[in-house]
Order: C-alpha cells, then sequence, then structure tokens
C-alpha cells in the first residue's frame, strides 16, 4: 500500500519550460554579480565556490573563471550540487521581488492538497537544491504549498540516476521500499528508483503517451486513479 509519494520537480509538477526559460536565464544574467559581491562576505557562497573550483579544477581567487564555469554549467544543464546551490540563494531574491512565481501545474496543486489531507506523506526529490525547492511550492502560483509537504531531498543524498540515491532516501524515511510512489518524466530516474524496490510512475505531460511496461500518466489526475486502482 503506498503511504509515500515522492516527487521530481520539473517536467512532474512543474513544466521544463518554466525552469528553462524563467529560472536558468535569471540565475546567469545574475550570477556574475551575485558571486562578485558575495564571495568574500557570505560564508554560503564561498563554500559553493571551493566546491566550483574544486570539481572543476579552476583556480579559487580566479573570481571570473569561476564565473564562467557557473554560466557554462547552466548552459548545459548541469546537475552540480555547488551551482544548484547558487541558483537557489539566487531566484530567493527573483521570487521575494516578484520577478516570478514558481510554476506548479493546477493538476499538481490540487492532488498535493488531496494527497495531503488523504494521509499520505509527500517528499520532493528533485536536482534543484531543497531551498530552491522551498521557493518554488513556496511562491507557487497556486499560493503556498510547502505545508502539503513533510521533507525535501537534493543531489546531497546523490544523482537522480543513481540507485544509491533512492537507497538514502529510504534510508531517511525509514519505510519498506514497496510503500513509496516515486513520480517522474525521467525513465532513468524511475528505473533507478525501481531498482531499489520503489513504485512508480511515468508523467509524460506533452504529446502521445509512450507504450511502456510502466503506469504512465499525463497529469495527477491520472497518477490518483492509478493509485486508486491498486
Ligand atoms: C527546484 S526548481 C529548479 C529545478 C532545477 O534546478 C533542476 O535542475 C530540475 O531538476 P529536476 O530534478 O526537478 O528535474
Ligand atoms: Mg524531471
Amino acid at each position: 500500500m503506498i503511504r509515500i509519494i515522492l516527487t521530481d520537480i520539473e517536467g512532474t509538477t512543474s513544466s521544463i519550460s518554466f525552469v528553462h526559460e524563467v529560472l536558468f536565464p535569471y540565475a546567469a544574467e545574475h550570477m556574475a554579480e551575485f558571486v562578485r559581491e558575495g564571495h568574500q562576505s557570505t560564508p554560503e557562497i564561498s563554500a559553493q565556490l571551493d566546491a566550483v573550483a574544486e570539481v572543476s579544477g579552476t583556480d579559487r581567487s580566479d573570481i571570473d573563471a569561476l564565473i564562467e564555469v557557473l554560466l557554462k554549467w547552466i548552459q548545459e544543464d548541469r546537475k552540480e550540487t555547488s551551482l544548484k546551490a547558487l541558483q537557489g540563494m539566487l531566484w530567493q531574491q527573483g521570487y521575494q521581488e516578484g520577478a516570478f512565481h514558481g510554476h506548479v501545474y493546477a493538476d499538481a496543486a490540487d492532488y498535493l492538497q488531496r494527497w495531503h489531507d488523504r494521509g499520505l506523506r509527500l517528499f520532493v526529490y528533485s536536482s534543484g537544491s531543497v531551498k530552491a525547492q522551498k521557493l518554488i511550492f513556496g511562491f507557487s502560483d497556486a499560493g503556498d504549498l510547502t505545508p502539503f509537504f513533510s521533507g525535501y531531498f537534493d543531489t546531497r543524498v546523490g544523482g537522480k540516476k543513481q540507485p544509491e540515491a533512492y537507497r538514502t532516501i529510504l534510508g531517511e524515511l525509514g519505510v519498506e521500499a514497496e510503500t513509496v510512489l516515486f513520480l517522474s518524466d525521467v525513465e532513468a530516474e524511475l528505473e533507478a528508483a525501481e531498482s531499489v524496490g520503489m513504485k512508480t510512475v511515468w508523467l509524460v505531460r506533452e504529446g502521445k503517451k509512450p507504450d511502456s511496461s510502466r503506469p504512465v500518466a499525463a497529469d495527477f489526475a491520472e497518477v490518483d486513479a492509478l493509485l486508486r486502482a491498486r
């Protein structure tokens, strides 16, 4: 019996275009100024720059070169934990100034509330940092959705295509794998979750549903129908 829903964000609760056409360009536009202003005075920024330097093999004292690395990583959609942490800090400013709201599909907002009210426990697992996750749901088009969530996981538990990450999440939740339903739009992530025993539904929000041996849903209403049919 499913007791926990673990959901991805981009392509699942929220549109890919919001992440790629609003959030990433905002980060790219403000990254240089943000890093130059905060790299000495803000320990959280400085610590992430240490990690950027280490992973990229860049001289830690060369701030221009570190900014170049970060901008290249944004263009490549790299899921580096340090980039994701810096993006989360940057987006806070954008949300708070009202530059944008977090996009959450209406069906997702609706069923997150219904599932929460039915007693299911809801968690997020996204490559975006926990801070970024709380922001997209906290400043969403549908209002503050964070009260529906019991917790958040990001790439600090591992990459989303790595089975080990899902094992770590199960350990932290302290539950049996088959009580967890993982929702994602990326098949490799679903395979990793299934390999440790989690149940999955593949969200295919655009276009025709593919033939697949795993459950596929176009939106959260269809996920709910699959849940009830189990
Ligand atoms: C938390 S909103 C920003 C999402 C993000 O930065 C990202 O890389 C999307 O990753 P996901 O694992 O949600 O597909
Ligand atoms: Mg996704």
